[in-house]
């Protein structure tokens, strides 16, 4: 049995979880883990000295509880399915591909769940479309006025930073163009890389 980790990263509101229902429904045999599940109760969020809560840093993700989740899919990833109750298509069972979508602002910040990946995608949209994009959403926990210019985007530039220096190779993807744009580019380089018999 063959098992891919695609990794679909990036920016806030750069369009990670638009790209990743798209996908889901086309790819064979597969299954998702969002990070965002994985936050840490409200009252568990430290206040930074700027006054913020610090949702945008990696302590504020359960990561052993998601790396765990992780594991009991490579484990098995057909009960893995059944137990979350996806439906797994058995077309070719010789060439048996079962993928498992991680879905996430900081994924590639660890370096465990980084190496787990098959496949890192990276999305990227400037500032000015970031916040305009941002301020049309509604998190479990509202952004507090000041939010984004004070932590959101500071931590973003941080990580970005962190993680290119950390030499961790990556796919990167314009979050700007179209969104059918974006699907047709991942999910090609998805069946070239790793579907397509060779
Ligand atoms: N290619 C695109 N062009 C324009 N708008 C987009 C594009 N992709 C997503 N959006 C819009 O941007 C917003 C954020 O998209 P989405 O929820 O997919 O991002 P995200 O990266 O998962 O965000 P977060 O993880 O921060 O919640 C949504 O309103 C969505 O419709
Ligand atoms: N999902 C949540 O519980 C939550 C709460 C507060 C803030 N956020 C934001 O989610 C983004 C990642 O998708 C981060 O930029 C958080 O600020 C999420």
């Amino acid at each position: 049995m063959k098992r891919i980790i695609i990794g679909i990263g990036g920016v806030t509101n750069g369009g990670k979880t638009t790209l990743t229902k798209k996908l889901i429904g086309v790819l064979p045999n597969c299954c998702v883990v969002h990070q965002d599940d994985f936050f840490k109760p409200p009252d568990q969020i430290e206040v930074g000295e700027d006054g913020f809560k610090q949702w945008d840093v990696i302590t504020a993700i359960d990561m052993e509880s998601m790396v765990n989740t992780v594991t009991a899919w490579v484990e098995n990833p057909v009960k893995f399915a059944r137990s979350h109750g996806i439906a797994l298509s058995h077309s070719d069972l010789d060439e048996d591909v079962q993928i498992l979508i991680l879905e996430g602002f900081l994924l590639y910040n660890h370096k465990l769940l980084a190496n787990m990946c098959s496949e890192r995608y990276y999305l990227s949209i400037p500032y000015e479309e970031c916040k305009r994009r941002r301020s049309g959403r509604n998190y479990t926990v509202p952004d507090p006025p000041g939010l984004f210019d004070g932590h959101v985007w500071p931590m973003y530039l941080k990580h970005r930073q962190e993680m290119e220096a950390s030499g961790v190779s990556i796919v990167s993807v314009d979050g700007q163009l179209s969104k059918d744009e974006i699907f047709t580019r991942v999910y090609t380089d998805i069946q070239n890389r790793f579907l397509n018999a060779s």
